[in-house]
């Protein structure tokens, strides 16, 4: 029997385990959230900073961790979703029954979990650990994840201009309306008014999906990391054709744009002769990444416009801190807005769906060790 599997490995340690765990499963990658129950600190001991050198990075690119006890974020590629099992099977399902709050994974089997593949993949999860995946909606979970974000962490959003980053001070009694653009393999906007209330206003199938799999088919690139690492080093300028190009390198002010403004994206190779190997790889995906950057960017600010939202935050992990993006991003807003809207990240940015599930369990003392854990270590997704 699977669920026979599962007892086995949950008996194979002594230490170990995990109280609470939430899953986000979507079209590019799996996130994780989750509460260790191997740290018998309380959560003082741990906030008060018994352990300093709690925070930590894992040396495996594909996880973010906050040792110690303290709340741990992972990500998996979906396409690897086994790995994910795996990982849950023989790292985290282990220890049970030693504490009364395990019951949520180790005793009932059930995890909350959200995204698309919280559908796709549910069967595998109950063949393979005998888990259930109590679905979480995924609107719903990016947007307490963000208000809970916004609220608790200190620092969690900021804005990037010109290479400068600036932490904004968000009033909590001023926080709303805002526009949530989550850039993941698809981009959703939403809207929202309150703690409650929010409306997915639009979105678009342009985002980190076709940023990644155009780059991947144009560029031979083997990982995201390495497309935008190609992309920093790239020159857009010799693969858009710019507003100089057509105008015999003037500007045309009359309708605002200089000589050095995109015309049209990758529209240069239309008129010379050669083929995409003559091109270099940094400079597509410089040139990808801007065009997709851009577009979220004017998109974003053309329905913060439509409902009067003035400020606008950039969540999903297409973002991954990267500073030509979200420069692109913020130059998008600030351009079409007149410097009249404002671009802002968060530093976990690709989390708020994982952390919005890890939030829906029905304990009132999770949401505050959530908190205390953030603000304690609000770096734990940059961490790697
Ligand atoms: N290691 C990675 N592997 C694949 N895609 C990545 C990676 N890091 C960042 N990305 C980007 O993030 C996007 C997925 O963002 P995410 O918020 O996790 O969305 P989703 O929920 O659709 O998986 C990918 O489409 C890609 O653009
Ligand atoms: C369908 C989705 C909500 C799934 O979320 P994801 O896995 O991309 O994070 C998202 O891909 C999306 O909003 N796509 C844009 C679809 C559209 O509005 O045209």
């Amino acid at each position: 029997m699977e669920s026979g599997r599962v007892e086995a490995k949950m008996e194979k340690k002594e230490s170990g385990g995990v109280s609470h765990l939430a899953l986000d499963i979507g079209g590019s990658l799996i996130k994780m959230v989750y509460f260790p129950s191997n740290s018998s600190r309380s959560i003082d001991d741990q906030v008060n900073g018994s352990s300093k050198d709690g925070l930590a990075a894992s040396s495996d690119d594909h996880h973010y961790s906050l040792l110690n006890g303290r709340l741990h974020f992972f990500k998996f590629e979906t396409s690897k979703v086994d790995d994910c099992i795996d990982f849950i099977s023989s790292e985290l399902l282990q220890h049970r029954g030693a504490r009364d709050n395990e019951a949520s994974i180790s005793g009932k089997n059930i995890i909350k979990a959200t995204g698309g593949g919280a559908f796709k993949f549910a069967d595998l999860f109950k063949e393979r650990l005998g888990i259930t995946l109590d679905k979480v909606d995924e609107m719903d979970c990016l947007v307490r994840g963000a208000n809970f974000l916004l609220k608790t962490v200190h620092h969690e959003a900021f804005t990037y201009m010109n290479g400068e980053k600036e932490y904004a001070q968000i009033d909590h009694k001023d926080l709303y309306p805002y526009l949530l653009v989550n850039i993941g393999s698809g981009v959703s906007m939403i809207k929202v008014e309150s703690d409650s209330k929010f409306e997915r206003v639009s979105g678009t199938s342009v985002g980190g999906g076709t940023f990644w799999g155009l780059g991947k088919l144009l560029t031979k690139c083997k990982s995201f990391d390495e497309l935008l690492e190609l992309s920093h080093r790239g020159n857009n300028r010799v693969i858009d054709m710019l507003v100089g190009d057509i105008f015999g390198g003037l500007d045309y002010s009359k309708i605002g744009l200089t000589s050095t403004a995109i015309a049209s994206s990758f529209g240069k190779p239309i008129s010379e002769n050669k083929e995409l190997e003559d091109y270099r790889a940094e400079d597509i995906a410089r040139s990808l990444l801007r065009m997709i950057s851009n577009n979220i960017g004017q998109i974003a600010y053309l329905n913060a416009l439509r409902f009067g939202l003035k400020r606008i935050f950039f969540g999903g992990f297409f973002i991954r801190g990267h500073s030509y993006t979200m420069d692109t991003i913020s130059v998008a807003v600030n351009f079409w807005s007149k410097g009249d809207a404002k671009a802002m990240f968060l530093r976990h940015e690709g989390f708020l769906g994982a952390l919005g599930a890890f939030l829906s369990y029905e304990e009132h003392d999770l949401a505050d060790m959530a908190h205390h854990m953030l603000q304690e270590f609000p770096q734990s997704s940059y961490s790697t």
